[in-house]
């Protein structure tokens, strides 16, 4: 298979595709902080107008528009005296308080002009991965979209702590879409595209499509080209998609200045193509959007039992634990090197499962009884990362 380079698409083909933008009755649209300010930093207004132009438009005739911004940081910035975005969190957090309101402020006026009503929604990582909370986000964002406002969600910066933090908001955006159960994600950020490689680095191509990670290989994926400004780069904009397009939801990444091409399904940006099957909600979750409590070490036998042959884990794969977890929590399964290679649901408590490592089931039934034959983690309970 070749590479994203080498199969970029004709514009017939993207017309082709981009049918599934135009379709889209409910869509989410991310913005960088990179696409909101202006090069000294600060709220660049004749930007969010032009964004808000193009929603208006795309929302005009019924069709339902979640907006993630981001940019309460470096809005705060210039009102707070701060030359550039501050390193250590509280400072984060303050620029963010006193960012938000001026952003949101500014969109609520843009959009007035549209006739529309915008609803703030601040999410912590919490609210978008615990179930009885992302039911709680999911109740208020449809209720928005009922009354026909306009939601604009950011992650909540100031209370949000280092450990348990989106940072960037293309994750929180993938997981919004999936909440929402978007038809398309439109990432809009400040460069057009993906590209092969560095924008600015001469023989670096546009890349017009993505089908599916063989479309990846070769492809330079780098951080932010502003590191004042913006944060995840490329990395985390790539990483969203694939949470998206894995749970059925076609992307459009381009620049925050082709929004409204893109949103009228022009072949503008790079279109990351839907997987054809979406996996049980259940299991889409439990990969994306649970923190784990905690880490199975597994033998190379293991490893490939779990990912090679879809088992479920057994005690006597497992060489260590680590973690403070209870019966049902998710763990990472990792291999000898510590990387992560699937995501389950334990059946133990952290404290049982010393004492069982390296046993047989038919042993540990025979010694301790038969509750003690169940699987660590069952198959069914199991994703491959
Ligand atoms: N392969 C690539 N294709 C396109 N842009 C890239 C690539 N690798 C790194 N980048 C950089 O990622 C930047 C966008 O990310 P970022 O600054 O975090 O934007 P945002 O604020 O919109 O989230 C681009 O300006 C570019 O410099
Ligand atoms: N929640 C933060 C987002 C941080 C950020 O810079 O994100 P992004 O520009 O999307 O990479 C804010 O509003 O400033």
């Amino acid at each position: 298979m070749g590479t994203a380079a080498g199969r970029a698409a004709t514009t017939a083909q993207n017309g082709r595709v981009r049918d599934a933008v135009t379709a889209a009755r409910r869509v989410v649209v991310k913005i960088g902080s990179s696409s909101l300010t202006t090069a000294t930093g600060g709220l660049d207004d004749g930007r969010v107008d032009a964004l808000v132009d193009a929603l208006g438009l795309r929302a005009a005739d019924g069709r339902e528009v979640v907006l993630v911004s981001s940019g309460a940081i470096a809005a705060g910035l210039a009102p707070l005296g701060l030359p550039r975005r501050p390193r250590d969190l509280a400072t984060q957090q303050a620029a963010a308080s006193v960012g938000q309101g001026l952003l949101i402020g500014r969109y609520a006026a843009a959009f007035a002009r549209h006739g529309r009503t915008v609803g703030q929604v601040l999410l912590t990582v919490d609210d978008v991965t615990r179930r009885a909370h992302y039911r709680n986000a999911y109740r208020t964002l449809r209720k928005l979209l009922d009354l026909r406002a306009v939601p604009i969600v950011n992650e909540n910066d100031t209370v949000a702590t280092e450990e348990i933090r989106f940072g960037d908001n293309d994750r929180l955006a993938a997981l919004v879409a999936a909440l929402v159960d978007a038809d398309l994600l439109v990432l809009l950020s400040d460069v057009d595209a993906l590209w092969t490689g560095d924008p600015a680095r001469p023989g670096s191509r546009r890349i017009a499509e993505v089908r599916d990670e063989a479309d990846l290989v070769g492809v330079e994926i780098g951080g932010s080209g502003r590191a004042g400004v913006g944060t995840g780069g490329m990395v985390t904009k790539v990483e969203a998609a694939r949470i998206a397009t894995g749970f059925g939801i076609p992307v459009v990444l381009t620049s925050a200045t082709q929004a409204l091409a893109a949103l009228a399904g022009e072949p503008v940006g790079t279109f990351f193509h839907p997987s054809l099957r979406r996996p049980a909600a259940r299991l889409f979750w439990l990969a994306h959007a649970t923190a784990p409590r905690g880490r199975l070490h597994l033998d190379p036998g293991a490893v490939a039992a779990v990912v090679g042959r879809r088992k479920s884990l057994l005690p006597a794969g497992i060489t260590a634990v680590d973690g403070a977890f209870t019966a049902g929590d998710p763990v990472d399964l990792v291999d000898t090197s510590g990387a992560p290679v699937a995501r389950g649901l334990v059946n133990y408590d952290a404290i049982e499962l010393p004492g069982l490592l390296g046993r047989s089931t038919a042993d540990l039934a025979a010694a301790l009884g038969p509750a003690y034959e169940r699987e660590v983690v069952h198959r069914d309970d199991l994703v491959l990362l």
